[in-house]
């Protein structure tokens, strides 16, 4: 069991290596750019090369788990295995799962990635709040119990996403606003910061979203591959960018099947970030 919070755990992780997540996206086109096979044997060698370059160099490591189940239960096997050895690396698992669903059925997703004894158990999995933020209770409440986190989709960085997540929640606010202001809710009084994140694209409007209140962290996928740079982080998330924790996979990936390669894109993107905190 995880003694601190994964607030405390997330800002630690942070303040030793910056601000910086990096997604194992084993896209088929990139496993072609690596010369390996599509089969479950290249996806094993495209993950581990990248836990070996960047577990013991990044705060963060975002497995997707789709690019893992598109290979059955040997995909799934290379999953367990990549999310153990790139915590026994010193970095920090936030799987990609994108999980949403009615409580009972919420409960076994929990257990099957928050809790301590599970083969996939992460520090924190992305989850979709879409059948209402309280459908995620359960893994909230897991979550809190075992050390680890929940990132709550908001603001989505694709472009299908707008439609949905900006119309009027009946409070009045912007769907995506009452989402972050329930996650606020949850991490209320947390030090220095609570373990319900949520997730804004980088590729977002400014101003689009307060978060003021939210003590939490804040999942900016969008950089490189989707257009957004560091740059606009400044823009999109202002007074919250310490709170910001950058997410990008593919314009970190192709560096590779090298692992310096690899090890190097990571670090470029991790400088320029730490310049852009301090400018
Ligand atoms: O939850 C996510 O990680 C996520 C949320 C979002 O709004 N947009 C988004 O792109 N993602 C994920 O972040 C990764 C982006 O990869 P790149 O576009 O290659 O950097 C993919 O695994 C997406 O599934």
């Amino acid at each position: 069991m995880m003694t601190q919070g994964f607030g405390q755990r997330l800002a630690d992780a942070t303040a030793a290596r910056g601000p910086l997540c990096v997604g194992i996206d084993p896209h088929p086109a990139l496993l072609s750019a690596w010369d390996l096979p599509e089969d479950a044997g290249g996806l094993e060698r495209f993950a581990l090369t990248a836990v070996e370059a960047l577990a013991g160099e990044v705060a963060v490591l975002k497995p997707q788990s789709a690019f893992f189940e598109v290979y059955g239960s040997a995909g799934v096997a290379v999953l367990e295995r990549t999310i153990a050895e790139a915590r026994q690396a010193g970095a920090l698992v936030l799987l990609d799962v994108k999980r949403g669903d009615i409580g009972s059925t919420m409960t076994a997703y929990a257990m099957a990635y928050l809790d301590e004894h599970s083969p996939l158990a992460a520090d924190a999995i992305t989850a979709s709040p879409y059948l209402g933020y309280g459908s995620l209770a359960p893994a909230i409440g897991i979550a809190e119990q075992t050390g680890r986190g929940v990132f709550v989709l908001a603001r989505t960085s694709n472009p299908e996403g707008a439609g949905l997540q900006r119309s009027v929640h009946g409070s009045g606010d912007s769907i995506a606003q009452y989402i972050v202001d329930s996650a606020a809710e949850t991490n209320a009084g947390a030090d220095p910061m609570g373990y319900v994140g949520v997730v804004a694209g980088a590729t977002i409007k400014p101003g689009e979203l307060d978060f003021s209140k939210l003590n939490g962290p804040i999942l900016a996928p969008g950089l490189g591959a989707q257009g957004a740079t560091v740059a606009d982080l400044r823009a999109v998330f202002g007074p919250a960018l310490p709170q910001v924790l950058p997410a990008t996979a593919r314009d970190v990936l192709h560096h590779g099947p090298d692992v310096g390669g690899l090890r190097s894109a990571a670090r470029r993107v991790r400088d320029d970030l730490a310049r852009l905190l301090v400018a």
